[in-house]
């Protein structure tokens, strides 16, 4: 079936409407970053760079350590952004530009988000890397998709979704990495629970001067233990990617540099010097 104009867009030279890139501009395994700077801070470690597009926040560069082609791609803020990047870089692997079809043989993508993120557990230390295992989407991305997501949901799942729901909170979704990026990439890092906030702020149980409904939010998630498994950090994209990987079929993880410790009340002095670190374990590790 045809895909229509006004839902895959195409700029006039061709390439994918938000993202401004062609079909051969990416790299089957790509790594995505909020932050539009961040992106050269990836591709300074590629051998050589073959591409460096952009257009509004997400600014691309695809280019190769050694042999290995990797593209960086910048995604700014929240699963809203999570939605556009996903269809667009499936759309580049899957649909046929030309015909506006979905080709016969679709590619799977190997994605890892780098990003920066806050800890609720007072013995996950600011500085420190976490891979998210699982992520809890607070965010309403899933109500539009028709997903098996539910379907799939083990104990550990259910158990989130009772607790989140005990306190009045919006029904969430639970989505989980996967495994095998896991075994390639997570080895040495603390693994947890990653919950995803719709805002930085009252979502993640911050008040500067607007109040916050959830007064004890951190505590909420804090109080969650599944045999032993807990809610270990918050941050803005990891349950849409995850969510989003498993409609498409493609793998995905996320890797998180914890900045803050909602629990001890700091914040790194060193934010770059982490996200430096784990930019090198994932390009070590892929
Ligand atoms: O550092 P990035 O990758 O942007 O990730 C985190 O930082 C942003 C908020 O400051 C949100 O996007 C959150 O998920
Ligand atoms: O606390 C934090 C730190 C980084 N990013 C977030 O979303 N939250």
């Amino acid at each position: 079936m045809m895909i229509a104009e006004t839902d895959l867009i195409l700029n006039a030279d061709g390439s994918i409407y938000h993202l401004n890139l062609l079909p051969e501009d990416i790299a089957e395994t790509i790594i995505t970053v909020g932050d539009p700077e961040r992106v050269g801070d990836v591709s300074k470690y590629f051998d050589r760079i073959e591409v460096k597009k952009g257009k509004r926040e997400f600014i691309t560069h695809t280019g190769y350590i050694g042999s290995k082609r990797i593209t960086v791609v910048s995604t700014g803020i929240g699963t809203d952004n999570i939605d556009i990047v996903f269809n667009e870089l499936d759309a580049l692997v899957n649909i046929d530009f030309k015909t506006r079809t979905v080709k016969p043989d679709l590619t799977r993508l190997e994605i890892v988000r780098i990003g920066t993120s806050g800890t609720i557990q007072p013995d996950i230390p600011i500085d420190s890397i976490l891979v998210s295992e699982y992520a809890l989407g607070l965010d309403n991305l899933m109500t539009f998709y028709v997903s098996d997501l539910s379907e799939k949901d083990d104990g550990l799942a259910q158990s989130l979704k009772q607790h989140v729901q005990s306190f009045q909170l919006p029904e969430p979704y639970v989505a989980s990495c996967n495994s095998n990026l896991l075994e390639k990439i997570g080895d040495g890092l603390i693994k947890g629970i990653t919950l995803t906030a719709p805002g930085f702020y009252a979502p993640q149980g911050r008040e500067v001067r607007a109040k916050n409904v959830f007064k004890n939010f951190i505590e909420i998630f804090q109080s969650f233990n599944y045999q032993g498994t807990r809610v270990t950090n918050l941050e803005m994209e990891t349950a849409g990617i995850y969510a989003l990987a498993g409609i498409l079929n493609h793998k995905a993880l996320s890797v998180n540099a914890i900045l803050a410790s909602r629990a001890k009340l700091e914040f790194s002095k060193k934010p770059y010097k982490v996200v430096d670190q784990a930019i090198k374990h994932v390009l070590e590790k892929l």
